[in-house]
């Protein structure tokens, strides 16, 4: 894998697609509120990736012992997966104040400058999407990192002149969905990367569970396993089913959720029993139906299709191939024979046989042959 998950802002342009919304993994008009009252606010309480609380939990305990700021942290993993909330916990766990700040609001090293003169000891300094900060904001914020002061240059040209100023020391925590676009010095910086995985079902079920609590939300067992489903290995999805399950439960329903009106109401989103909208099947369907199974480019695929390419590629694809549906390879996107089964086709002799769920294509990569960006 090359560690990158799609850009945050290219994944949030999903406006023009309506229901497609519904399942982007990044924040879309109506979450913000939403976000915050069901952020987990202590390690405890996020559910999930075992591995990075445990990390997570010594890291923190080890540096509140020694009395010291801990090692900067680097949060990776596609979007939705709670890298925000983490760092909200990290400030928590720590007693520390939280600054937050993202990669494109740095522009000017100035921006950075601004901000890094104003933490207090022991702040935590939040900058996500890390990875599209603009290169004089990175290049001051190598020295703050390690030596915590910064060289803010003042005036142009050769009376210009560099006035050194010291940064109180903070911990800096970073999130990216494509780590693979960092720098080397810039990761090399970060004392501790935590890399962020999809949600096994059971996981989502809590996730729910814990959300439908906080809102109020009759949610029975099987219902939130259906949900859970569905969601793409992503809390933030999972989370937005939720409201339209409920929804359609107080219209159509007695207010309770089970899992015939969550089956009902997913059916009217168009989500389908593994999360598939009605765009990723109008994808898999034109592959299959019209071009055989492919290989067919992806540009083709989009005009097959009546979307653009980078909305396939950008929005479509990550969870096809994720899903095991669709193999990128270097003469154009195949099907699986997960795929033609999914259409209630029979596959062709021949067909790709790929295992079906989010550990086995994490574990197997992104691609069966050569560059995935292919
Ligand atoms: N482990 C978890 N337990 C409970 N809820 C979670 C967990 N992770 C995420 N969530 C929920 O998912 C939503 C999205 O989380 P968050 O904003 O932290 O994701 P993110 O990875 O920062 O996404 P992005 O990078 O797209 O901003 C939040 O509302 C939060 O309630």
């Amino acid at each position: 894998m090359n560690g990158d998950f799609g850009d945050t802002g290219e994944f949030g342009d999903t406006g023009e697609f309506g229901d497609e919304e519904l399942l982007a993994p990044s924040t879309v008009p109506g979450d913000t509120e939403l976000d915050a009252s069901l952020r987990p606010r202590t390690l405890s309480e996020f559910i999930g990736q075992a591995k990075v609380r445990e990390q997570l939990e010594l890291v923190l305990h080890a540096a509140r012992n020694r009395g010291r700021t801990p090692d900067h942290i680097l949060l990776s993993g596609p979007p939705g997966l709670g890298k925000t909330s983490l760092a909200m916990i990290i400030a928590a766990e720590l007693g520390a104040a939280i600054r937050i700040t993202s990669g494109p609001a740095l522009e000017r090293a100035g921006d950075l400058a601004a901000m890094l003169s104003n933490l207090v000891e022991g702040d935590v300094l939040f900058i996500d999407e890390i990875h599209r900060i603009a290169r004089p904001a990175e290049e001051m914020l190598y020295l703050a990192m390690e030596d915590f002061r910064v060289d803010v240059v003042v005036g142009k040209g050769p009376g210009a002149t560099s006035i050194p100023l010291d940064v109180a020391p903070f911990t800096l925590v970073g999130a990216t969905t494509r780590s693979g676009a960092l720098t080397g010095p810039l990761r090399d910086r970060f004392g501790f990367t935590a890399h962020m995985e999809f949600y096994e079902s059971t996981e989502l079920v809590r996730v729910l569970r814990r959300s439908a609590a906080i809102l109020g939300i009759a949610l029975a067992e099987e219902a939130a396993a259906e949900v859970a489903s569905r969601s793409r290995g992503t809390p933030r999805i999972a989370n937005r089913l939720l409201r339209r399950v409920r929804d359609y439960a107080e219209v159509r329903g007695d207010g309770q959720v089970d899992v015939a009106s969550a089956r009902a109401a997913l059916a009217v989103y168009d989500v389908d029993e593994l999360g598939l909208d009605r765009l990723d099947r109008a994808v898999l369907g034109a592959l299959v139906r019209g071009f055989g199974g492919g290989p067919v480019g992806v540009s083709t695929l989009a005009v097959a299709v009546g979307e653009e390419p980078a909305t396939v590629e950008e929005v479509c694809e990550p969870f096809l191939v994720r899903a095991g549906m669709i193999a990128r390879t270097p003469r154009g996107r195949v099907a699986t024979a997960a795929a033609w089964r999914h259409l209630h086709l029979t596959p062709p002799a021949g067909a790709l046989n790929q295992t079906i769920g989010v550990r086995a294509r994490e574990e197997t990569g992104p691609t069966l042959f050569g560059d995935p960006e292919v």
